[in-house]
């Protein structure tokens, strides 16, 4: 493909934290693509793989409830662990039952529900984690409209894992000479991927998150949310739940 206008590059940009939100994609013809690898998004685009109909995210614990009142099944995790009195949190695990398939769920997280909640003013929203790199890329190069790539963090600060999905994506998407205007944290975040790609597992290993979920022994999620590309789904956010086509 020859090389676009200046004038016509799409910008591409990584948002590091939720905290740092930048008012400029707010309802603006961008695409937002949420990240919260461990485990948020991985979980979410589990779901889909095992064919639940519809997500709706809420930040709060209290909406949460007011869900599990009215019948639905509702996911709902703090600090790692599954709060008392709903019906699972956010292992990718828990949403492999059968009894899901079909079904709406309501979801609760630390970091990952929230940061889908402030991305919401933007035009499009869509879910990404290694599970479903490659089909976001494409998603992405389809769309040909500026990119935001929203690290959820840990509570509103820079984590590594999100970075570095950030910065696959960033890699992925400048084969299109289209997605020329590299803000300096996407191609900052590119780079670290680029030194971390070959063995991810062996890179995150001293990282905060990682120590937090080695000690809940949730040892089998780190492993699974960094498989790359096993999922063609790319949920969507639409009104105020995520779908796939
Ligand atoms: O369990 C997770 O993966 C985390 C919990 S923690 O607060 O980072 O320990 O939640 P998430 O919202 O998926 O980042
Ligand atoms: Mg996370």
């Amino acid at each position: 493909m020859e090389n676009p206008d200046a004038a016509h590059l799409r910008k591409v940009e990584v948002c590091l934290s939720p905290a740092l939100f930048p008012v400029y994609y707010s309802n603006k013809n961008c695409v937002v693509v949420v990240i919260d690898v461990f485990r948020a998004t991985s979980a979410i685009v589990t779901a889909f793989d095992n064919g639940i109909k519809e997500i709706i995210p809420v930040s709060s614990i209290e909406e949460a409830k007011e869900y599990k009142e009215k019948g639905y099944f509702v996911g709902a995790e703090r600090k790692g662990e599954i709060i008392e009195g709903f019906d699972f949190g956010n292992s990718p695990f828990s949403y492999m039952q059968d009894q899901l398939k079909g079904q709406t769920v309501v979801l609760t997280t630390t970091n990952g529900t929230k940061a889908l909640n402030r991305a919401k003013a933007a035009d499009r929203v869509i879910v990404g984690s290694f599970l479903n790199l490659t089909a976001v890329i494409n998603y992405l190069r389809e769309q040909k409209k500026d990119v935001l790539l929203l690290c959820a963090g840990w509570r509103d600060r820079f984590n590594m894992e999100d970075t570095l999905f950030a910065g696959a994506v960033v890699e992925g998407l400048i084969e299109d000479p289209l997605f020329g205007n590299l803000a300096d944290s996407a191609t900052a975040s590119m780079h670290l991927y680029q030194v971390a790609k070959d063995d991810l597992n062996e890179y995150l290993k001293n990282t905060s998150h990682r120590r937090r979920l080695a000690r809940l022994n949730l040892e089998k999620d780190i492993a699974y949310c960094l498989q790359r590309d096993i999922s063609s789904n790319v949920p969507e956010l639409v009104g105020n739940a995520l779908t796939v086509k």
